[in-house]
């Protein structure tokens, strides 16, 4: 009697209702503010719960990497999204699977595959479609917002298939697919009995399997025409396709035969690693457009650098070591408006203890990134963008060379690609591409607040005002994007028309 009287140790939190939780004041969107008030009020480490779902929110780096990296083992399986269906199992997406032997597979493929196209900063590429992006905004400044989405969606097309042409529908189909997995997105995400209507009654239901559907076909029309375009002898070498069919190959599979099974597990390999390389570089990059045009002082500093380093040419990755105030500023960008401010959730995959507390199976870890990015100790003044906390000592998060740091492979501020074994697969393109885009567009441009012609007064920016997916981009805003120089409108032309014959426009 006297044992069972004890009261059991318990996370803070605020106060759980029977049954629901805390599911009435979780708001759909913006949900990153309401953890980050709480963290502010019950510490780094809390306890809620919405209806069956238990949640520990974590707000401090060290106690993320005890749980996420630590005890990995434990910690890295992903929770149930209601609305997709089986993504648990795979082989369609690979970020939310369980750790299990297909995420395994997959996860190894495409990180080597990664790495070695990193090796050769993806053969030119990043340039060349930063070129074409250039002389599209020169001609119709006021669609940046679609270009900067279609410039990251034809990279990734051009390194998974060759085909840059499906740079716009990878953006959209990533869209779509965020708004289903996110608690923004179909209310059955939330309010999840729904989810189980009879199917002939579920609007959500219907949605999602034609959604997936149309995305696998399409992914498997790239993979065989990949296929094809191998067995013919001109898929270029320089494609994560070509890659995968060379190994193949070289395991005696020299027709290229498969199962649908198999491609279709190849298909999803490939077509995922494409899609999810959109979204997550183009919300940041229409970040810096906006966290540039707000701050001047901050976008004359980097043209200065940019224009002693670089002259006449557009940036490349060779500047690299000479652009840090460049580097600082997107450093900087994806600190302040996190493109993934809830983190991506880990699931406990047995009971677990921790500083006394039982941790059920189940339970979702989340390492709120927007919290993160804002611990006063780590990062001073933490809701303003102030790029010099990677430039000047004396700031903590301060690391020199300033030829290597800041940057987004390594060093301070990692947290914001996840832990442990779930860790981000895209850090090296991540680095390359935001490079290449925060000093071109600088080399090219300058931007700042639109005037409003009939008050004359800036008109304002809503830097708060995202789409609130798990992985988002800012909700569409105005900006003025005007060339630097008549020579310059001259160099950007040539530069597309050099690229063009190259891409495939
Ligand atoms: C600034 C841009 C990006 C940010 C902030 C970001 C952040 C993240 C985060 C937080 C996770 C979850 C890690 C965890 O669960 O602990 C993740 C997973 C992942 N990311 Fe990224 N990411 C970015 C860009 C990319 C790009 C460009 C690619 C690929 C081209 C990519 C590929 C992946 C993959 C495949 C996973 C799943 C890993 C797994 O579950 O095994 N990411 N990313």
């Amino acid at each position: 009697w006297k044992n069972g009287s004890k009261p059991k140790a318990k996370f803070p939190g605020p106060r759980q209702f029977p049954l629901v939780g805390r599911i009435h004041d979780l708001p759909r969107f913006s949900l990153w503010l309401k953890f980050k008030e709480w963290a502010d009020e019950f510490g780094p480490i809390y306890y809620t719960r919405a209806v069956e779902n238990e949640f520990i929110i974590v707000t401090d780096e060290k106690i993320a990497e005890e749980l996420l990296v630590k005890r990995g083992y434990i910690y890295s399986g992903r929770p149930q999204i209601r609305s997709l269906i089986k993504h648990k199992e795979g082989p369609a997406y690979s970020a939310l699977m369980d750790r299990h032997d297909i995420w395994k597979t997959q996860r190894k493929w495409a990180h080597a595959a990664m790495a070695e196209a990193y090796k050769h900063h993806f053969y030119g590429h990043v340039e060349a479609e930063m070129k074409r992006y250039l002389g599209l905004l020169l001609l119709d400044p006021a669609r940046f917002l679609d270009y900067t989405r279609e410039y990251c969606g034809r990279v990734m097309s051009r390194l998974a298939w060759d085909d840059a042409t499906q740079g716009r529908l990878n953006g959209e189909s990533a869209d779509t697919t965020l708004h289903c997995m996110s608690v923004s997105g179909p209310i059955t995400n939330t309010v999840t009995p729904l989810w189980f209507l009879p199917s002939f009654i579920n609007p959500w239901y219907k949605f999602e399997v034609k959604r997936e559907r149309e995305q696998r076909q399409w992914w498997i029309n790239l993979f065989r025409i990949a296929k094809q375009r191998m067995l013919r002898g001109d898929l270029p070498s320089d494609t994560w396709a070509y890659r995968y069919f060379e190994q193949l190959r070289r395991e005696g599979n020299v027709t290229l035969e498969q199962t649908k099974d198999q491609e279709d597990f190849a298909s999803c390999m490939i077509g995922f690693l494409n899609l999810v390389g959109v979204v997550t570089i183009s919300g940041p990059l229409k970040f810096y457009l906006m966290a540039m045009a707000l701050h001047p002082h901050w976008q004359k500093k980097a043209q200065e650098e940019i224009d002693r380093v670089c002259g006449d040419r557009m940036p490349t990755m060779q500047d690299y070591e000479k652009l840090p105030i460049v580097r600082a500023c997107l450093k900087e960008t994806v600190r302040w408006r996190s493109g993934v401010p809830l983190g991506v959730p880990h699931q406990a995959e047995r009971d677990d203890e921790y500083r006394g507390v039982k941790i059920r199976k189940g339970t979702i870890i989340l390492a709120c990134e927007w919290a993160l990015n804002r611990v006063p100790t780590k990062y001073p003044d933490g809701d303003n963008f102030r790029p010099e906390r990677w430039l000047e000592p004396g700031w903590p998060t301060y690391q020199e060379p300033l030829t290597r740091y800041p940057n987004f492979r390594e060093g301070q501020a990692m947290h914001t690609f996840g832990f442990g074994r779930r860790t981000c697969l895209g850090q090296n393109i991540v680095d390359d591409e935001t490079f290449v885009f925060g000093a071109a567009v600088l080399w090219a441009f300058n931007l700042g607040q639109k005037v409003c012609p009939c008050t004359g007064r800036p008109v304002p920016i809503d830097t708060q005002a995202t789409n609130s997916h798990v992985i988002l981009e800012p909700l569409p805003y105005e900006i003025s994007i005007k060339v630097r120089s008549e020579e310059r409108a001259r160099q950007i032309l040539d530069g597309y028309k050099e690229v063009q014959a190259q891409l495939r426009v």
